[in-house]
């Protein structure tokens, strides 16, 4: 039976077709995922769907009822829970309120009580988390997860994931794979949103390919391929494997002592951290998202106090480009246009600027430049970043801070969110940047990526550098181990 069935919706922003008469069948307890490019109109779908977004046309189907989704509240009553790629949390509220936010409340809120049960749903899901943490101070990787306990604590039945796994750690993207399978067993329905071709082959039963607003095809995960669907998606094929150059690094650019850093609440949470990084290298820091990444990215932008120890630049001045780990509210100003937020960190000087007026055909001239080899898809360069896709977001903020050709490049989390073209495209860009001779801070979660992109390899843990290894000769398993703590 079709859980969910979609007929022609259509939806468009101002003459712009986001969705063309999409058409989709939703088989009851399957896990159907949605692929697609950048801009494809995933998201839009989605939001369709869990009543964020009226469709223009078309009608839903929801167990073979004709429906009317007229609002996330209504969604949510309908049995439909999204958990969406950006997350939709109120920051000064702890965990608990979060989560419970919304839902009726008993005629008097017992928050104690309310504490124990979130503690105990997110143990029985093994999504761990202390419940009365404020979530503003949580690291993105754990506000993930008190999105997905908020729709579970919904009791949903058609559970919406949109990039779910794009701020999780390996281990946390195996539970969470297990989870949903888990879920779908005992009969919930659930759409997986993803860029992962390897997650997607392993999870989903169903897939379905987007390509500028239209589905391009449907098919079973088993009679497909990773190449297949890459190639689906892009309209050509897409070369998944990364063709690295061998390095041919240079003098030091950047020596690090003895760094200690603390959080927002003064915990020293980098400690002793102590590298030198050359020019033409990809240093890349692995380990599980919490661990001290962020306040080490930021202390080098400098963006945080150092509180011991010293940062030096060998080559004074030296150009930062700093590629943050949440493009929202660190990469962007959302309401400002893509032109304006290109020009952020170069707006005072020529040609943007002359004699304290900004010279709008420069301007212009240069965001146009920077969307055609970066491929930002948008319809034009004045529309406010707010209106992009995800993934041409962060095609922006690359824009940006690799257009000054910086010495040293902080790229943190690089390719959250992208689809496999432009993942491929920030890879070979970043290498580039590599061989013109930049000096690369390369911080991921994602280990097989960061393996592959880095020429020495350092492993952060509780905001320590545990081991500096040969990328080339180190291995998962021995990584694994050091990022958890372990084989030190
Ligand atoms: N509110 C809006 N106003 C105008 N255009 C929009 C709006 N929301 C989305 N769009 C446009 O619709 C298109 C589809 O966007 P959507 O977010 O659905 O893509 P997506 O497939 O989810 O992409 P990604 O993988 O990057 O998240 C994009 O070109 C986007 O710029």
């Amino acid at each position: 039976m079709n859980y969910l069935r979609l007929e022609n919706i259509t939806k468009c922003f101002g003459s712009f077709i986001a969705n063309d008469a999409i058409s989709l069948n939703v088989k009851s307890g399957s896990i159907h995922a949605i692929l697609g490019e950048n801009g494809a109109g995933k998201s839009t779908l989605m939001n369709i769907i869990s009543g964020l977004y009226q469709p223009d046309a078309g009608q839903i189907y929801l167990a073979e009822q004709a429906i009317k989704i007229t609002s996330p509240h209504q969604a949510i009553k309908l049995g439909i829970g999204t958990i969406h790629q950006h997350f939709m949390l109120v920051p000064q509220l702890t965990v608990t309120e979060n989560i419970i936010l919304g839902t009726k409340p008993s005629w008097r809120l017992n928050l104690h009580q309310k504490h124990q049960e979130i503690a105990a749903l997110s143990q029985a899901y093994g999504l761990e988390i202390d419940p009365t943490a404020k979530v503003e101070n949580l690291p993105v990787g754990i506000q993930q997860r008190v999105e997905i306990l908020k729709v579970l604590y919904r009791q949903a039945k058609l559970l919406i994931l949109d990039e779910p796994t794009a701020v999780l750690t390996p281990p946390e993207v195996k539970s969470l794979i297990a989870i949903l399978r888990q879920l779908a067993d005992a009969g919930n329905t659930i759409i997986f949103i993803s860029h992962k071709l390897d997650e997607v082959m392993n999870l989903c039963d169903t897939v379905t390919v987007l390509r500028q607003g239209k589905v391009i095809a449907t098919t079973a995960t088993k009679s497909t391929t990773p190449q297949k669907l890459a190639a689906l998606m892009v309209g050509k094929e897409v070369n998944l494997q990364l063709n690295k150059p061998p390095i041919s690094s240079g003098e030091v650019i950047l020596a690090v002592q003895n760094l200690q850093v603390a959080d927002y609440r003064g915990i020293t949470t980098i400690n002793n951290v102590s590298f030198e990084l050359h020019k033409g290298e990809i240093l890349g820091v692995a380990g599980v998202d919490g661990n001290g990444q962020r306040e080490l990215a930021d202390a080098l932008a400098g963006l945080r106090k150092v509180k011991q120890g010293n940062i030096k630049f060998t080559n004074q001045p030296c150009i930062v480009g700093y590629i943050p780990e949440d493009r929202q509210t660190m990469g962007l100003i959302m309401q400002f246009s893509i032109a304006q937020n290109l020009i952020l960190k170069s707006f005072k000087y020529l040609p943007f600027c002359r004699r304290f007026l900004l010279q709008q055909k420069a301007i212009a001239h240069h965001a146009q430049a920077a969307m055609q080899e970066f491929d930002i898809r948008a319809t034009d360069k004045d529309i406010k970043v707010s209106q992009l896709s995800g993934g041409n977001q962060q095609k922006v903020v690359l824009a940006r801070e690799l257009a000054r050709e910086p010495g040293l490049i902080i790229a943190m989390q690089p390719t959250r969110g992208l689809d496999v073209g432009a993942t491929a495209a920030v890879h070979s860009r970043i290498l580039a940047e590599r061989d013109r001779g930049a000096a690369i801070l390369y911080i991921s979660t994602e280990l097989e990526e960061v393996m592959a992109m880095s020429d020495r390899l350092a492993v952060i843990y509780r905001g320590e550098f545990v081991a500096i290894l040969d990328a080339a000769t180190a291995t998962v398993a021995e990584i694994g181990l050091l990022m958890a703590g372990e084989g030190r």
